[in-house]
């Protein structure tokens, strides 16, 4: 994913911050699902998916991590982090992460999404919120954003960095809010 001045635009717009968390995160599920895979699931029966013969007894994975990028379902620089695609007025404003848009499926689709949804989402939202609430975050060294390697790899069950983020949290609360962390 390439960084640029034009990619970064949206940053000098302003939005109510819920939506606008609410997108970042849509965003980041969209561009780096934790689980880049689904959990391989066998065919009960033939069947036929999109052209496509299915024999009974195949293993089948989705591949969330390219659905997520895939310029059909994306049609607007697919690979750009662009939150304010999901804002009101935005091409997919409206699209979830919840298993009813089949173009942004983190969490899988179906009778056997994830169990796990509704508390990974809400640790997500709060996690986030908190640490952005808390600190105010930069990159050591003179970094900037264009100067981090975004290269990902996949241990097959989920998906992080090449190099790991090192970032600088700075307290932006008075200081009593901190003593008992
Ligand atoms: C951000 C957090 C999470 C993400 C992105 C995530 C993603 C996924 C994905 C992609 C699948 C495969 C769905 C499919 O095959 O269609 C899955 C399955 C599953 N997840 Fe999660 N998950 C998260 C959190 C959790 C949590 C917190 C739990 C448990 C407390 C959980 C429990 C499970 C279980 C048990 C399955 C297997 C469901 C089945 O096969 O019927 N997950 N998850």
């Amino acid at each position: 994913m390439t960084w640029s001045a034009e990619t970064d635009s949206w940053k000098n717009r302003t939005y109510p911050i819920w939506p606008y968390l609410q997108a970042v995160l849509k965003e980041t599920f969209r561009l780096h699902p934790p689980g880049p895979l689904s959990v391989p699931r066998m065919a009960v029966a033939d069947c036929e998916v999109g052209g496509y013969l299915i024999p009974k007894g195949s293993n089948l994975l989705l591949n969330i991590w390219a659905i997520g990028r895939d310029p059909e379902a994306w049609p607007d620089k697919p690979l750009e982090f662009r939150p304010d695609r999901f804002l009101p007025g935005g091409r997919h404003e409206g699209v979830e992460v919840r298993g009813n848009h089949f173009g942004l499926v983190p969490f899988g689709a179906g009778r056997r999404m994830c169990v796990g949804m509704n508390l990974g989402l809400r640790m997500v939202h709060l996690v986030t919120a908190t640490i952005l609430h808390s600190f105010d975050w930069g990159l050591p060294n003179g970094l900037q954003p264009c100067d981090l390697d975004m290269e990902e790899n996949s241990n097959g069950l989920t998906l992080h960095r090449v190099e790991p983020i090192l970032a600088c949290p700075l307290p932006r609360l008075a200081p009593h809010v901190y003593q008992n962390l």
